[in-house]
């Protein structure tokens, strides 16, 4: 510790989600760790003596999977992953149920999707259960639904997940644990790497090399998922501390280890977070001058008669990038048409399209609550 100071954000946060990855909970040798699960549950006995409530998000699933079904390693299949983890899942809530007994705590499991997280209905029927969850005192262990998830409607890490729960249960801190004790401004492995110990904005970052998992094999995102999970909490008014798994006692009493990112914004749709920093563009669509205006000065909704041009096959739905005239990102947006059939619909007004084509027609092409200014 670099000075005797205390982190009030933490040390005043009522609620708390606490992530921890895979490569935290498992040993050398493969498995779930008994003695890393023991110790962070003591961590988070005592934040909840102190009168804190905490979420948990624990990978690990896949991890504790392996050994059982004699596999060596994580599987690369996407249906050996999913068995793995349905085999894993529950000796991981079981290991957690034993321990938080020790302090006679509950814990109580929760799946999630990424529509759980992302669609209103879902989001409003999650947020019911967690408040029932933590009004009840039980610790929450969430994990992604490895079983039941496709590569399509995946989040893959539980980095960005732990990110969009603790906007859920409006918390106010998140913990991110894993096997390095906080950011660097290159991989750890690196000679000369050095610990970043604030981050207050996008531009502490501009040195930074943010790289992939580390050693263990058993991580998924590396320093990049985390790092945009930090971004979606910040950008929502939560702030993170992201150090080891080691530190988290000292982490939740507020000392300055790991890496503290300031809350950068205030609370926004989830939804709109997701589509910010989650989304892989399916495609683009090409603005004019007049249409990059109204989109990015007055937050207008994007209409056919201000595009000139459709890139990529996306569905209506799906997540497509609003490009300027020379080609820039301006926005991303859920499309309301197939790209097959905005061609037609190009540069034609509203009016235009409701008289000739119908009704069903005249509607935006990506609605001004369905759009992220870039
Ligand atoms: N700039 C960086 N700072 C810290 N760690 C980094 C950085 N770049 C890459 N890493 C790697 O990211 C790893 C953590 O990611 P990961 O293995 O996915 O962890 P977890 O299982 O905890 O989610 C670290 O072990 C480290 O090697
Ligand atoms: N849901 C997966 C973990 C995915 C994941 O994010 O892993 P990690 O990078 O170790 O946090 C599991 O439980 O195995």
């Amino acid at each position: 510790m670099s000075d005797g100071s205390v982190r009030d954000v933490v040390t005043t946060a009522r609620r708390i989600v606490v992530k921890v990855g895979s490569s935290s909970l498992t040993t050398a040798a493969g498995g779930i760790d008994p003695e890393r699960v023991s110790a962070l549950v003591d961590v988070l006995a005592g934040a909840r003596a102190r009168g804190a409530e905490v979420v948990l998000v624990s990978s690990g699933a896949i991890a504790a999977g392996l050994a059982p079904l004699g596999l060596a390693k994580r599987p690369r299949g996407l249906a050996a992953q999913q068995a793995a983890a349905s085999v894993g899942q529950g000796l991981l809530v079981h290991r957690y149920t034993e321990e938080l007994a020790r302090h006679g705590l509950t814990a109580g499991q929760v799946l999630l999707t990424l529509d759980d997280v992302t669609r209103r209905a879902h989001h409003r029927n999650a947020h019911q259960t967690f408040t029932k969850l933590l009004e009840l005192g039980v610790i929450p262990i969430v994990n992604e639904n490895d079983t039941v998830a496709t590569t399509e409607i995946r989040f893959g890490d539980n980095d960005r997940l732990a990110a969009l729960v603790a906007h859920l249960v409006h918390a106010d801190l998140l913990l991110l644990l894993s096997d390095v004790d906080g950011l660097y401004d290159g991989p750890p492995s690196r000679p000369g790497a050095r610990l970043i110990s604030e981050v207050r904005a996008d531009r502490d970052l501009a040195d930074v090399v943010v790289g992939s998992a580390g050693q263990a094999g058993v991580g998924t995102g590396g320093m990049v998922t985390k790092v945009d999970a930090a971004a979606i909490a910040t950008g929502s008014g939560i702030p993170v501390v992201l150090t080891s798994a080691e530190y988290a006692g000292d982490a939740l009493a507020g000392k300055p280890v790991g890496t503290l990112f300031h809350a950068t914004g205030k609370r926004r749709p989830i939804r709109l977070l997701w589509l910010r920093h989650a989304t892989e563009p399916k495609g683009a669509v090409l603005l004019d001058a007049g249409a990059v205006r109204a989109v990015v000065e007055r937050r207008a909704s994007l209409l056919a008669a201000g595009i000139t041009g459709v890139q990529g096959e996306f569905s209506a739905g799906d997540p497509v990038d609003l490009l300027g005239p020379e080609g820039e990102v301006v926005g991303r947006g859920l499309v309301n048409f197939d790209a097959s059939e905005l061609p037609a619909l190009l540069g034609r007004s509203s009016k235009e399209l409701k008289r000739e084509l119908g009704a069903a027609y005249e509607r935006e092409v990506v609605h001004r609550d369905d759009l992220v200014v870039l």
